[in-house]
């Protein structure tokens, strides 16, 4: 099989030949004209997997395929694929390749089940339509910014990930053997200790497709593996998917520009421009094929980069149309290797439907029951947890730090009967911490953790209700102590009651709050991206804060807003603070600061704010609902958002 200037001898050993000199030593070239094999990395995996997909191989076909997207209100629609067809043979490692803006990831998107919104036509599977939940167990899709929790090693990864994707009957010695194999394999096993984050591009490229090996899927999809990768890198990535695919998996992957000896090592291309397949055929029949057409690719130049010049348009327009009507937008199949392509009606005896038997198994949507995912995932949740420099340490400090500053300020005020001001002041100051950190935290970072969300959901690695569950509960002992330090160390230094009593209602009222903070935060880091979450944040929290009770006494508000009051959770907050401070008939104060001190009694200082002092229990009942319908409100966005992205 010839390709300009590259000669593919043998499917597993490509070997190159310069043209204008068929003996002489390959030239190391990465770019157009002759070409060179890169040479394999040191770290390029030696061998092929001893673990070969124990299902039968999957033969994919699509027509028609359309993709339309609104572009905004009164903005119309938009058409990215236009009708395309294809088909996609096992065993082969398949490129989609085009221009920027062809509509490649959306071609994967679509194939792959990502994108189910404004898409059209119909994908088959060997020979039947897709069935989605089933499509699911036998593929994956590995999106070009490589999704992995970067707090956690190699080892760590691999580990938990194969206690969320293998059953749960396999020990941790089947598992390691599994996971010890791929790493070897994909020469990850010397980096087994190293963190996600300090991997290179390369090797993280390649821990993404470890992750997803470990289930042993049928098919994979990958969005631009070769992107930001120098070409030895490039090489050992797409070397590695054409071995797995040879081992019985279809991989398909979207390519920008291959180099010449990099586009050899693809079997199959389907080449795109402005929505259309120009050509979908073998690597090697690429050259004919262009020469028939009538656009033959120029002799030293290589092939892929001509077709996607081609595909720009740069020789003309109409060279496209002539090519897209050539490749009847996907539904010629007469450029592929294998000269017998079986039927949709041939594939189906082929696969009979004891076959989907077998597949479809008993379990439900995961691969482990919901119980097992929750303690995966709490597991993981505070091995990060321990390690994240932000949301434990830095969370940590900031309220060692501010206790101390906010004490400081005011020491000494909880109980002299001429600083009742300043201790209000003190209490409402209190509260804008518990509110803002957590919630200014929860916007900053949950956005990051939604791009891994969506991917290990969409992989099913795991539930969303179990994702909920673990977050919800790994949290919590982190906010139990940070909250527990900042109250013991400000209500000391500020002198207030020292009553176990009043200082548990304290605390209570502060952990709750942090809790809707927080909730609040995880709504607004589920619906929006950071920009707007910190735009967000704080501006829907003013009315909070209006409402709450502080400038504006409660019985200054006018009538028609006091409604404000009883959604607002500040305003409890604030409530159970000044009864666990000067409500449960506390005695005078002291009056050591100054000759008159106006608020000497609490029942006076309590009536001047219009706040009730037994109101502790109303006002925990009442944020107890808060948390829950925020927590419940951000389960139905993140939801909704896994699915809207979509
Ligand atoms: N949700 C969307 N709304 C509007 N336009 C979109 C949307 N998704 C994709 N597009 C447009 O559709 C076209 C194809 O996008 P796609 O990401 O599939 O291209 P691509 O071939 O993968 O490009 P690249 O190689 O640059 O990643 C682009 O012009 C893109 O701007």
């Amino acid at each position: 099989m010839m390709l300009a200037g590259v000669q593919v001898l043998d499917k597993d050993a490509v070997q190159y030949r310069s043209q204008d000199a068929p003996d002489a030593p390959a030239s190391q070239d990465g770019g157009s004209g002759s070409a060179t094999p890169p040479a394999p990395p040191s770290s390029t995996p030696a061998q092929s997997l001893a673990r070969v997909p124990s299902r039968g191989p999957v033969d994919m076909n699509f027509t028609n395929v359309t993709c339309t997207v609104k572009l905004g209100i009164n903005k119309g629609y938009k058409q990215i694929l236009h009708g395309v067809n294809g088909r996609l043979r096992p065993r082969q490692l398949v490129a989609i390749m085009g221009p920027s803006g062809a509509g490649k990831s959306t071609l994967l998107d679509v194939l792959s089940g990502y994108r189910i919104t404004g898409v059209g036509g119909a994908v088959y599977i060997n020979g039947r339509g897709r069935n989605m939940k089933r499509f699911k167990k036998m593929s994956c899709y590995i999106q070009q910014d490589d999704r992995l929790q970067g707090l956690l090693t190699v080892g760590e990864n691999m580990a938990l990930a194969a206690d969320l994707k293998l059953p749960t009957s396999q020990d941790v010695y089947e598992k390691g053997e599994i996971t010890e194999e791929i790493l070897t394999n994909l020469g990850l096993y010397e980096h087994m200790n190293t963190r996600a984050s300090q991997l290179s591009g390369g090797q993280r490229k390649r821990l993404s497709i470890a992750l997803e090996l470990i289930n042993n899927p049928l098919i994979m999809f990958l969005d631009e593996p070769t992107t930001g990768l120098d070409s030895s890198s490039c090489a050992s990535v797409v070397q590695l998917c054409r071995r797995l695919a040879h081992q019985g998996r279809t991989i398909v992957c979207t390519v920008h520009q291959p180099s010449a000896s990099l586009f050899a090592l693809f079997d199959h291309v389907y080449i795109l421009a402005a929505g259309q397949c120009l050509y979908q055929g073998s690597t090697a029949n690429l050259v004919p094929y262009l020469e028939l057409a009538g656009v033959p690719c120029p002799i030293y130049h290589n092939p892929a980069d001509y077709v996607i010049e081609l595909a720009c348009g740069e020789y003309g327009e109409d060279k496209i149309q002539v090519l897209t009507n050539k490749a009847e937008n996907g539904k010629a199949l007469d450029w592929f290797d294998d000269t017998d392509i079986p039927n949709m009606e041939a594939l189906r005896k082929e696969y009979p439907l004891s076959f989907l038997k077998e597949q479809d198994g008993d379990h439900g949507e995961e691969e482990t029951p919901q119980s097992n995912q929750t303690k995966v995932l709490i597991k993981r949740g505070f091995l990060k947890a321990k390690r994240d420099a932000t949301m434990t340490h830095l969370r940590l400090m900031v309220n060692v730090v501010v206790g101390i500053m906010l004490g400081s300020l005011f020491i000494n005020a909880g109980n002299e009967g001429s600083r009742v001001l300043e201790n209000y002041n003190l209490l409402f100051a209190i509260l804008m911490h518990h509110m803002m950190s957590p919630m200014m935290l929860t916007i900053l970072t949950f956005p990051s953790e939604m791009s891994i969300l969506s991917k290990e959901h969409f992989n099913r690695w795991y539930s969303l209700g179990s994702y909920y569950i673990s977050i919800t509960l790994v949290d919590l002992p982190i906010s139990f102590v940070s909250c527990a330090v900042f109250s013991v160390i400000v209500y000391t230094m500020s002198s207030q009651p020292l009553d176990v009593i009043r200082f548990s209602q304290f605390f209570a009222i502060s952990i709750y709050t942090v809790l809707v903070a927080q909730s609040f935060g995880l709504m607004i880091g589920a619906a929006f991206n950071v920009v707007n979450g910190t735009f967000l944040g704080p501006t829907l929290s003013v009315p909070m804060m209006m409402f709450a009770g502080f400038g504006v006494t409660l019985r200054d508000l006018p009538p028609y807003l006091y409604w404000g009051s009883y959604i607002s959770y500040l305003r409890y907050g604030l409530e159970g603070y000044i009864g666990a401070i000067y409500g449960r008939n506390r005695p005078t104060l002291d009056c050591n600061e100054e000759k008159y001190c106006h608020y000497r009694y609490p029942a006076k200082f309590l009536a001047e704010v219009a706040m009730s002092p037994d109101m502790f229990w109303f006002d925990i009942m009442a944020l107890t609902i808060t948390v829950v319908i925020l927590r419940v409100a951000a389960f139905l966005l993140l939801k909704w958002k896994l699915n809207a992205v979509r």
